[in-house]
């Protein structure tokens, strides 16, 4: 049986869009997942895709900005209870507070919230830029090319997550390595890395348990909800979230602004030339290389702009749709690095919005200041070709520059 659409689902409302087959999706070199968006905005506000997910099954696709604001906002009617995680090793505990509806989410929320909040994050900067700065000039000292993916965009993010966790960074290569195949990886990686990252976790709590630290580990096992302690199963459920949450994400933005930045030699030496520029060409290179799509799960049977959706079906909210909508953006589909009132998606809208926005925009800023103050006119080696990919956490791998 392949890709069925459900009885349910009017044919004349199935498109052909697919954050997973669509063209670009599939690890493409010099390819360009973005681009399927190009077919979406000038249709319906909504249609289904037959194929949407990881394992192969449909959702209701929204193409509107402002629908997917009132989606992501009603979570009663749209929950975010899907056990992505878990589902790979056929359980189904939430991650948390990704995976939890309000008003269960409000609490863990609100424990997490000051550990990631803007204050914090201005305190680790003096780490961050110098961590950027270490292997920058490391870089720039050996040679006049490198894999920037391998050499910095992880190094970087990573050591600076794991400083934030209190983890030692010896195992930067084999967290990365997990991570990777836990977002890409094919049927039998994902669901191995999967269960090596819960033993990590679980074992890690255990320790804490044991010997309390002053890391983020021992104050999740120490935490209260409710005047309650978290039980295992929350204290597995956050921490897998938070492990996976920063083990990718930043890499993947720094990837893609360093490849636009590298193809786009006139805006590269802009910013180059006038660093104030940057805060805001980040946000501009957030809003046009979004890299964590949505979805949500229908509570109850309900039409949506004359969609039938059906108790149980999948609701996607694409960033990379949301952020190239006409109706909210000037030009969606240029890169204006100077675009202002840059309301874009890309950490999500309503109570799941990122946790992490505040580390993860003061990483890609300084990230780009210092490999801009470091290294001279670069661009995509000769004969090398970035190889990205699409899906619910879009990546891109192999980006080789070069500056001879
Ligand atoms: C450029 C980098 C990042 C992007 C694009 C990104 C994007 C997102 C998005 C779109 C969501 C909402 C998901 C949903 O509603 O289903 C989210 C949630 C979340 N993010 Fe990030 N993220 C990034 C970096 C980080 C980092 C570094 C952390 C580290 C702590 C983090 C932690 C989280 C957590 C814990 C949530 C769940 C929040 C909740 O459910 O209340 N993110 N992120």
């Amino acid at each position: 049986m392949e890709n069925p659409v459900p009885d349910h689902v009017p044919p004349e409302m199935v498109r052909d869009f697919s954050l997973f087959t669509s063209p670009g999706m599939s690890p493409t070199p010099n390819g360009d997942p973005h681009a399927a968006v190009a077919c979406v905005h000038s249709g319906p506000p909504i249609f289904y895709s037959p194929l949407n997910t990881r394992d192969g099954r449909g959702t209701w696709v929204i193409t509107r900005a402002s629908d997917q604001r009132r989606v992501l906002q009603d979570t009663e009617t749209f929950s975010s209870h899907r056990s992505i995680f878990a589902s790979a090793l056929g359980e189904s505990w939430p991650m948390i507070p990704l995976e939890l509806d309000p008003p269960a989410h409000g609490a863990f929320r609100s424990l997490l919230n000051p550990l990631f909040s803007p204050k914090r994050v201005a305190a680790l900067e003096p780490a961050v830029r110098e961590r950027a700065i270490r292997l920058i000039d490391g870089i720039a000292a050996s040679g006049t090319s490198c894999d920037v993916m391998k050499d910095f965009a992880f190094p970087f993010t990573v050591n600076i997550f794991l400083h934030l966790l209190g983890l030692p960074d010896d195992r930067i290569d084999t967290f990365v390595g997990w991570g990777r195949d836990l977002l890409h990886g094919d049927d039998v990686k994902r669901p191995a890395a999967a269960r090596t990252i819960v033993s990590f976790i679980d074992e890690l709590a255990a320790a804490r348990r044991n010997d309390l630290l002053d890391d983020f580990m021992t104050f999740v096992v120490q935490a209260q909800v409710e005047g309650r302690r978290l039980t295992k199963q929350e204290v597995r459920g956050v921490g897998v979230l938070v492990f996976v949450a920063g083990l990718d994400t930043v890499a993947a933005a720094i990837g893609f602004d360093l490849a636009y930045l590298a193809r786009n030699l006139k805006d590269q030496e802009l910013l180059r030339s006038e660093p104030g520029r940057i805060v805001a060409a980040a946000e501009e290179l957030l809003r046009a290389y979004p890299t964590v799509q949505l979805i949500r799960v229908a509570t109850k049977d309900i039409y949506f702009e004359g969609a039938p959706i059906r108790k149980g079906d999948y609701v996607s909210c694409a960033t990379m749709i949301a952020n190239r909508d006409p109706a909210e953006f000037e030009c969606p589909n240029t890169v204006d690095l100077a675009r202002e009132d840059n309301r874009h998606a890309t950490f999500g809208y309503g109570p799941h919005r990122c946790l992490g926005s505040h580390l993860a925009r003061r990483e890609i800023v300084v990230g780009l200041e210092e490999w801009l103050a470091r290294i001279p006119a670069f661009r995509i080696k000769n004969g090398t070709a970035p190889i990205t990919s699409g899906g619910h956490v879009f990546g891109i791998e192999n980006l080789i520059l070069d500056w001879s």
